[in-house]
């Protein structure tokens, strides 16, 4: 069986409550962690890696992320599947809607990890998203302030998008 690991930076507790969302809905076991406690050697005892992290500033990572994605990007993770998740805010942030999953993305280029779960947007309200690529995008994009009504149903699209490799 695979080990599944859900780590997660949130400012103001939304994407921490995805994160233990998701774990509910995940057809398998799976830890949840805080990576304000965590370093990149944690993250390596899992096959699957469930990242999450909202967006801040105008674009930009959650603060946690910002010391640990250099450390996780310089790691050896081939072998190992990467989905990303994250909250952000498609009215008021609009041009920049959860961009931090396409940051992470970006950090982990190098690393050699498959990314999985982008599907194709279906009923979003944003504008520009660095986190739409190819027509798809590539995580779980959640709007809890405006569109919460929606969340289930994008977190139950996404893990199916991801079953293959869970
Ligand atoms: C100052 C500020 C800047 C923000 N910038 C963005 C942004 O660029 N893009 C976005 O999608 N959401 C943005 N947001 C919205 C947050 O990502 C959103 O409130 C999210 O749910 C916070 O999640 P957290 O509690 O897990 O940190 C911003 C919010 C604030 C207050």
């Amino acid at each position: 069986m695979k080990k599944i690991g859900i780590f997660y930076g949130s400012s103001t507790g939304s994407t921490s409550d995805l994160a233990q969302k998701i774990a509910k809905e995940l057809n398998a076991e799976a830890n949840v962690f805080d990576i304000a406690n965590c370093s990149a050697s944690d993250l390596l005892a899992y096959d699957v890696l469930l990242l999450g992290s909202s967006t801040w500033g105008m674009g930009d990572l959650q603060s946690d992320w910002e010391t640990l994605l250099p450390e996780l990007g310089k790691q050896n993770l081939s072998g190992k599947s990467v989905g990303l998740f994250g909250c952000g805010d498609s009215a008021c942030y609009s041009d920049t809607f959860c961009n931090a999953l396409a940051l992470i993305k970006e950090g982990l280029e190098g690393s050699g990890c498959t990314f999985i779960g982008s599907y194709a947007p279906k009923n979003y309200n944003y504008d520009e998203s660095a986190s739409e690529q190819d027509g798809e995008l590539i995580g779980l994009c959640i709007d809890e302030s405006n569109e919460s009504d929606m969340t289930d149903e994008r977190i139950d699209t996404w893990i199916k998008a991801m079953q293959p490799a869970l």
